[in-house]
């Protein structure tokens, strides 16, 4: 059995950058990933839904693998997205397992709203199709209850849970109940909007999408939150963190897009090309959130993890 820990802190979310042909540009995925990494972020999880998890194949998401690996190059944990459909989440967690990734997170079944035994059933054949670490992604058609995860805490692959749905009620509640059987992780749409309620039950760590392109911004953000300087957070909230969520929530689907207009702005070689259902970011929406970044980068400057500048 796997005895790895899940990553913790701030986890990297990297986007699966795509051409104009909407073919994937594996050259800006590892420049994503390498950026990342430069920026302090100590893991990865690709294929996930900042990756459009949903809109690529099988080959694609081989090949996202295979070229992760490559550029990680062993630095750093890989986590992969799962889940959907059951049939493509235990394909997917075949090839994960085939490439020796860390684990991978299991995203919520689409379309269908099942009851708690089926979401137990769904989750409990994706943890057990491999040895490698699990962590359940609470959101859309997979909300838990606490009799649930206690069912689930029973299986020895899953380590970690990721709350999409912010409900603070029930997440108190399973804290309480389960303590530190799980790493505990906020995954609310832009989760540093969040964080400085969920540091207080039990929640240390958060997927960040804007490190993707302000990795700073986070970092200093949540060294505020884990010192409690109250007014630094306060600071950086008002000037880029709620902006950010302002735009963010103009629209559906900029949880991805807007990833891509940022690091686009910061100069990463990343089209803001989407598959469908999502669609780019509005032309006001890009403006605006260049205007953030600019201040982003006078106000808390482009550092990176080590204190040296990030170099797009
Ligand atoms: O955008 C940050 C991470 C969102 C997420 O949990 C995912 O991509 O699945």
């Amino acid at each position: 059995m796997q005895t790895r820990e899940i990553p913790r802190g701030i986890l990297g979310f990297p986007v699966t950058p795509m051409n104009d042909d909407l073919s994937i540009d594996y050259v800006a995925f590892q420049r994503n990933v390498e950026f990342l990494i430069e920026n302090g972020l100590e893991s990865v999880f690709i294929a996930c839904g900042a990756g459009e998890l949903h809109a690529i194949d099988n080959e694609e998401y081989e090949q996202l693998i295979i070229k992760a690996k490559e550029v990680v190059n062993g630095r750093v944990p890989i986590y992969t997205g799962v889940g959907g459909n059951i049939t493509a989440a235990l394909q997917q967690t075949k090839l994960s397992a085939k490439h020796q990734v860390d684990g991978y997170l299991i995203l919520p079944p689409y379309l269908i709203e099942p009851s708690q035994d089926g979401i137990y059933e769904y989750v409990k054949t994706i943890a057990e199709s491999t040895e490698l670490n699990a962590i359940v992604y609470q959101r859309d058609n997979c909300t838990l209850t606490v009799d649930t995860l206690k069912k689930l805490a029973e299986i020895p692959q899953l380590k970690g849970f990721k709350d999409g749905v912010g409900n603070i009620e029930v997440n108190v509640e399973f804290t309480q109940a389960l303590g530190d059987r799980f790493v505990w992780i906020n995954g609310m749409p832009l989760a540093e909007v969040t964080m400085p309620t969920y540091v207080h039950i039990g929640y240390d760590t958060y997927s960040s999408a804007i490190s993707n392109y302000i990795p700073y911004v986070s970092k200093q953000y949540f060294e505020a939150l884990q010192n409690g300087d109250k007014q630094k957070v306060s600071e950086i909230y008002e000037d880029i963190i709620f902006p950010i969520h302002n735009i963010r929530r103009q629209k559906k689907g900029y949880a991805v897009s807007l990833i891509k207009a940022g690091m686009q702005i910061v100069g990463l070689p990343v089209s803001t090309n989407v598959r469908p259902p999502i669609a780019p970011v509005e032309p006001e929406h890009y403006e605006a959130l260049k205007a953030i970044i600019a201040k982003a980068e006078e106000k808390y400057g482009n550092l990176k993890g080590d204190g040296s500048y990030v170099s797009n």
